[in-house]
C-alpha cells in the first residue's frame, strides 16, 4: 500500500518504494511505501529498535536498500542533495570552541562566515562561541549540532532525537526553529520519543514498529484510522445528560465519548443547545494513537530469533496499557 503521507500541497522531495532493509539475516525494514514534501514535518515514530535511524541512514544515504526504491529529491544518489543531519548521539571535539566547530563544518561545506556568525546568533551562543565544547550543556550541544545540521541551508534536514535529554524551554526552542526552516520550504524528518512535544509541530507522521509500518498519515487520519474517540467534556454534565436522551446515548463515566464521524454533529447540536455551551473537546493524543497502533500489531517476534527484547517491549507495553485501554480507549 502506498502511504502518501498526507494530500497536503507541496512537492514530494523523499519517496520510498516497497523499500527493505536487511542485516545478515535480520530484517530491520520492511515493505516501507512513503512520500515525504517540501516545506512538511514528518515525525518518525517507534519503539526502540523498530527501524528509525536506520530510515534516517538510508534517506542520508549512508545505508542502501537491500530492496525497492528509494528516491531523494530526484536525484540519483544522495551525494548530490542538499541535506542537513544531526545524529542521535551528536558528539564534536570537546577542545574546540563552539565558533570552531561552526568554521570546521563551513570550510567542509563552502560556507562563508557570515552564515557561521548568523548561525551563532540564531541559536544564541554568542555568549560561549569562543568557549570549549568541554564547557557546554545538553542544550548548548545541541543547538549547536542543530545549527551545524541547516548550515548548507538544507532541502531536506534529518534530526535523530533532536530534543533527548533537553528540559521543556530548550526543545521548545528547538521546535521553533523547526517550523521555521519548515515555513522556509525545507522537508524536515523528526525522530523521537516525545510524542507530545512533536505533535505540536508535526505534519504527518509514520509509525513504525519492528521495521514495518504501522500507521501514517497526518494527525486527523490517524486518529480516523485509530477509531479512538473524542471526549467532550460539558460544565455540568450530569443535569444535561440525565435531560438529553441523545446526549446521554454517548454518555461514559462523566464525559461524552464521540467517534471522529459523530463528533462534528454532536458539537453543533451542543452548540444549538443554549443550555450546554460550556463545553471542551479533547482529541485522542499522538500518545495515545501510538500505544493502539503499536498494540494492534501481531506479535511476530516468535519467526525472529534477533527480536527477544522487541517481545519484551511488547509484554511491558500491554501491561502498562492493559487497564487503560480496556476501560477507555482514550
Ligand atoms: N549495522 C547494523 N547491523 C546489524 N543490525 C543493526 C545495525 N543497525 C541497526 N541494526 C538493528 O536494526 C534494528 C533497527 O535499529 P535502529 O537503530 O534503526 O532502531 P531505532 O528505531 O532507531 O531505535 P532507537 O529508538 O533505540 O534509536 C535494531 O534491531 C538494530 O539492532
Amino acid at each position: 500500500m502506498n502511504t502518501n503521507l498526507n494530500s497536503l500541497s507541496g512537492k514530494p522531495v523523499v519517496r520510498l518504494e516497497h523499500v527493505g532493509l536487511r542485516f545478515g539475516d535480520f530484517e530491520a525494514l520492511q515493505d516501507i511505501n512513503i512520500e515525504i514534501f517540501q516545506g512538511q514535518t514528518l515525525a518518525l515514530l517507534g519503539h526502540n529498535g523498530a527501524g528509525k535511524s536506520s530510515l534516517i541512514k538510508l534517506i542520508l544515504g549512508l545505508l542502501k536498500p537491500t530492496t525497492g526504491k528509494l528516491v531523494v529529491n530526484n536525484k540519483p544518489n544522495q551525494s548530490s542533495v542538499n541535506l542537513g543531519y544531526l545524529p542521535e548521539d551528536v558528539s564534536f571535539y570537546d577542545k574546540l570552541t563552539g565558533l570552531e566547530v561552526l568554521r570546521y563544518f563551513a570550510a567542509l561545506k563552502g560556507i562563508n562566515s557570515t552564515r557561521v556568525k548568523l548561525l551563532i546568533e540564531e541559536f544564541e551562543l554568542g555568549y560561549a562561541q569562543h568557549k570549549p565544547l568541554k564547557t557546554y550543556s545538553k542544550g548548548m550541544k545541541q543547538r549547536l549540532g542543530v545549527a551545524q545540521a541547516i548550515l548548507s541551508q538544507p532541502d531536506i534536514l534529518l534530526l535523530d532525537e533532536p530534543t533527548v535529554g533537553l528540559d521543556p524551554q530548550a526543545s521548545q526552542f528547538l521546535y521553533q526553529k523547526i517550523d521555521s526552516l519548515k515555513q522556509q520550504g525545507c522537508a524536515v524528518i523528526v525522530c523521537t520519543h516525545e510524542l507530545s512535544m512533536v505533535e505540536k509541530h508535526l505534519d504527518s507522521a509514520l509509525l513504525l514498529a519492528q521495521g514495518r509500518r504501522v500507521g501514517s498519515g497526518t494527525l486527523d487520519e490517524l486518529r480516523q484510522v485509530s477509531g479512538l474517540k473524542s471526549q467532550i467534556k460539558l460544565a455540568d454534565f450530569t443535569s444535561i445528560v440525565q435531560r438529553d436522551s441523545f446526549l446521554a446515548s454517548f454518555s461514559q463515566g462523566q464525559k461524552l465519548l464521540v467517534d471522529s464521524d459523530e463528533r462534528s454533529a454532536v458539537v453543533e447540536y451542543l452548540v444549538q443547545q443554549k443550555q450546554c455551551s460550556d463545553f471542551s473537546v479533547i482529541e485522542p493524543s499522538l500518545e495515545s494513537i501510538y500505544h493502539h497502533c503499536m498494540l494492534q500489531q501481531p506479535d511476530r517476534t516468535e519467526s525472529n530469533a534477533v527480536a527477544t527484547t522487541q517481545k519484551s517491549w511488547r509484554q511491558s507495553l500491554q501491561q502498562l496499557l492493559r487497564p487503560t485501554v480496556s476501560q477507555s480507549p482514550l
